[in-house]
């Protein structure tokens, strides 16, 4: 090629000489002008012909026209930046001529420029004509389209949530998004100088993005990264960061031998997955592993699906699958109970526990309960019920015994007590509500102890046995019989007429009905027993009875009916009530007063036959702030009942041993005794002779002059225990006395081995004893029988000489009683004695 004319525009001085002096090298008869304008280039264009001009410019879009116009259809070679590459691609394709990219720094581009200069001014001279020029108008339109396409382009690229990058054929990257720089951590100053991949992986490489060994990228893109992305890429891999996200890298190469990469932040996607097999192993390994079955039932409630241990479920699958859960049954579901079920399905409402009896094939009976929640589907209609069940059989079973044991009677089956108690407070709603009324009977076999006592307890349970049979025939189906425990029965009667006249009679028929059905002969083993009830009866109706009240009523109705002679009945009366609310005013009152310290204690005189002052009866006094001074009489056997006696006897103790010290102080009194009175609860407390022993020892009291007063009816339990009791305190000196004696239990054979002191005679005794045979001689049988075992004897209530002396003829040594002196305050004691000391 000779000759050739080149118009080289170019700002760039340097890029132009270093062109210059190439073209000098290679094609030395190529005439090469420069011009550092375009400006500067618009005469030689004008003068001149050129084969080709050469625009090393940087022109805008809307220059490029212009530019190109002055080049006057002369073959174009546009040596550019890569950033004007579009614009010039589209132009070019026109056929206005060719461009190369211009390194941004160096001049390596300069060799590509010469060649394809060479191929341009080749082309143009082969066709024998100029390039053709395109008109203004052309290019415009031209020009407007590329400016729509690449800001569609653009803004298609930066709104992808892909990260998107494009290689040219030379292998570096020439189109990206905002996107790939955010999720590779890139700085866009590393973009703008084309990388290539290689470039790309490396600067990851450097920065530990791919983990120690690549040990972030998957298999299937391990070795292609590892290698420094040099090798072709293989179409698909996944690759996590180090904060844990996870990209999907898909590449696809292009003909030209550029490529497209992009890059997915999957990381929700895998998160969601593992969360997804997680609960799939979570919910295999539970279902594997519990005794529990899955199921799924369709919109019209098929089963469709069950997984799990259906071995309990004793169902073939067959019959399961297909089915509703209605169709299938169950032995325990009314047709009431399946409509509640299918309204539940029906409103689209969870359901729990839902339980079921079901028959076995084998013909077993067992439980199961059912719980499931509807699913929806994505526009929200029901898809179906997805649930679990579960066996329950053994549950039931366990249910049912503890309901047995804890309703119901072991010995008689009948319902016990808390039934009872549920039943009535059913019935008491009931009968408010209909106006009718009810009656309690409460039952209590006359004698009962003396039989269990006598045949033993088997004997008993066969009486009770029968009488539960009995009671259960004098009563309707839907009336209650049960059983309170000893002898004790409870009978509730539903149903009795409005009118209270009528309802008593009815309940007395009831009564009567009992009375005489249970009196018939008993066959208990070879022997016929006779056995007879006593029946309190409390009727209940439109009063506010609470069923405490009402089983009080009953229980005190029947106290009375024993009173009255025992085979009978009572109806609770008022006034009977009164009389208990008045006991339990008492005791109230007694616990305050015992706080309040109202109790003294007074002390009755026991002398000898000369009337000389041997020691004293402690006796506690009650100062009543209103009642005045109140007899133990009265509040004794109420403490008794409550416990009070516990508190009260303890005290009564440390005043009796703090008396008792008072009186060591003085020569005078030194040798009195004090006999202290102690009930039989207070007596029985498991720890009572640490407690003696801990009062003397508080008090300082001397043992020997301290004489506890026990009662004969201590003596109808245990008496071993009695025994050990009495002489644990007996060996640190303390005496005990039997008082009252005569009046109870009496057994010689104890009297032999109880250590006691003295013997008291009751009162009873004494008073009558000069008018009374019977009376004088059970006194000198008790006188002659202590004398015979060594025991002291104290006669009580001696209020004559002509008793006193009656016992000191027959021996009797020791005396109490009004004739000596009433029970007084110690002090008043001490003083009436003091002349005679
Ligand atoms: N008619 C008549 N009665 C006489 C005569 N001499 C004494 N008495 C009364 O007979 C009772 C004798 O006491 P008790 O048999 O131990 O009978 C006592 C005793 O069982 C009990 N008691 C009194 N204080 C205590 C106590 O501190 N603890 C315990 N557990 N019971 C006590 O209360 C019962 C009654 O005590 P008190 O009313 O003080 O009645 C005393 C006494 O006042 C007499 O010549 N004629």
């Amino acid at each position: 090629m000779n000759g050739v004319g080149i118009l080289w525009v170019d700002i760039d001085t340097q890029h132009a000489a270093a062109a210059r002096r190439l073209i000098a090298a290679r094609y030395p008869d190529w005439r090469v002008v420069n011009s550092p304008t375009p400006e500067t280039a618009k005469a030689p264009l004008a003068s001149q012909a050129w084969d080709a001009v050469v625009l090393c410019l940087k022109p805008s879009d809307q220059e490029l026209p212009g530019l190109l116009e002055l080049c006057a259809g002369r073959p174009v070679l546009m040596c550019i930046d890569a950033a004007q590459e579009a614009l010039a691609a589209r132009a070019f394709r026109c056929g206005l001529g060719d461009y190369v990219l211009r390194e941004t720094d160096g001049a390596a581009h300069l060799s590509e420029l010469l060649n394809r200069l060479v191929a341009l001014v080749q082309g143009a001279q082969g066709r024998g004509k100029p390039v053709r020029m395109v008109d203004a108008r052309i290019w415009q339109e031209a020009l407007t389209m590329l400016q729509e396409q690449r800001s569609a382009l653009q803004a298609t690229l930066a709104s992808m949530s892909q990260g998107i990058f494009k290689t040219g054929p030379d292998g570096r990257i020439t189109v990206y998004n905002e996107r790939v720089l955010e999720l590779l951590n890139l700085p866009e100053s590393l973009m703008a100088t084309r990388p290539t991949l290689a470039d790309l992986t490396r600067v990851q490489a450097e920065r530990g993005d791919f983990g120690e060994g690549y040990s972030l990228v998957d298999r299937r893109g391990h070795d292609y990264v590892a290698q420094g992305a040099v090798a072709s890429a293989p179409a698909l891999y996944w690759r996590t960061t180090r904060d844990g996200r996870t990209f999907e890298v898909r590449t696809t190469s292009l003909a030209d031998g550029s490529l497209v990469r992009t890059f997915a932040d999957v990381s929700d996607y895998v998160r969601v997955e593992n969360e997804l097999r997680e609960s799939e192993a979570r919910f295999r390994s539970l279902s594997d592993l519990s005794s529990d079955w899955y199921w799924e039932h369709d919109a019209e409630g098929r089963f469709v699906q069950l997984a799990g241990d259906l071995s309990v479920n004793g169902i073939p699958l067959s019959d399961v699958m297909g089915r509703t859960r209605w169709e299938i049954g169950a032995l325990n579901m009314t047709d009431a109970d399946w409509a509640a079920h299918r309204a539940v399905l029906a409103a689209h409402q969870p359901f729990r526990d839902l339980e079921l009896q079901r028959r076995r094939a084998d013909g077993s009976m067992h439980w199961i309960s059912v719980s499931g929640v509807p699913v929806f589907d994505a526009n929200g209609a029901l898809r179906g019920y997805r649930g679990v069940g579960r066996d329950i059989t053994e549950r039931k079973q366990v249910e049912s015994q503890i309901e047995r044991l804890a309703f119901y009677d072991s010995l008689t089956g009948l319902p016990n007590r808390r039934l009872l108690v549920d039943r009535l407070q059913h019935a008491t709603a009931a009968v408010a509500r209909s106006g009718t009324q009810g009656a309690l009977l409460f039952i209590d076999l006359d004698n009962f102890k003396d039989l269990n006592d006598t045949l033993g307890h088997d004997t008993g349970d066969q009486l009770l046995l029968q009488v539960a049979q009995r009671l259960k025939g004098c009563v309707r189906e839907s009336d209650t019989v049960a059983r309170f425990g000893g002898d004790e029965f409870v009978v509730l009667v539903e149903g009795l007429s409005a009118d209270p006249a009528h309802a008593s009679a009815e309940a007395a028929l009831v009564a009567s009905h009992i009375t005489t059905t249970l009196g018939k002969p008993y066959a208990l083993g070879d022997a016929s027993h006779h056995s007879t009830p006593s029946i309190g009866i409390a009727l209940f109706g439109q009063q506010t009875v609470s069923v405490d009240e009402l089983l009080k009523h009953a229980d005190l109705a029947m106290y009375q009916a024993k009173a009255a002679g025992r085979n009978t009945q009572r109806f609770f009366d008022p006034d009977m009530q009164a009389a208990v609310s008045n006991r339990s005013a008492l005791e109230a009152d007694l616990r305050r007063g015992l706080q309040e310290k109202e109790l003294v204690l007074y002390y009755q005189p026991v002398v000898d036959g000369k009337g000389r002052l041997q020691g004293a009866e402690a006796l506690v006094r009650w100062r009543h702030p209103r009642r005045g001074m109140v007899s133990p009489a009265e509040f004794i056997p109420l403490a008794e009942q409550t416990g009070l006696i516990l508190p009260l006897g303890q005290w009564v103790l440390e005043t009796a041993c703090a008396q008792l010290v008072a009186w060591s102080r003085s020569s005078l009194t030194r040798q009195f005794f004090l006999s202290v009175n102690v009930s039989v609860r207070q007596f029985r407390q498991p720890d009572f002779v640490e407690q003696v022993l801990g009062v003397l020892d508080a008090t300082g009291a001397n043992p020997e002059r301290l004489k506890l007063e026990l009662t004969e009816s201590l003596l109808m339990a245990d008496v071993e225990d009695v025994i050990a009791r009495m002489e644990h305190l007996r060996r640190y000196g303390v005496g005990f006395s039997l008082d009252d004696f005569g009046t109870g239990y009496s057994s010689l054979s104890y009297l032999k081995r109880l250590p006691l002191d003295q013997l008291k005679i009751d009162q009873g005794f004494v008073r009558d004893l000069q008018t009374d045979p019977n009376d004088a001689a059970i006194v000198r049988t008790i006188l002659a029988l202590a004398d015979s075992l060594d025991l002291a004897v104290v006669a009580e209530g001696v209020e004559t000489t002509g008793q006193l002396e009656f016992l000191q003829r027959y021996g009797c040594k020791a005396f109490q009683g009004y004739l000596f002196g009433r029970p007084m305050p110690a002090e008043v004691l001490e003083r009436a004695l003091r002349p005679a000391l």
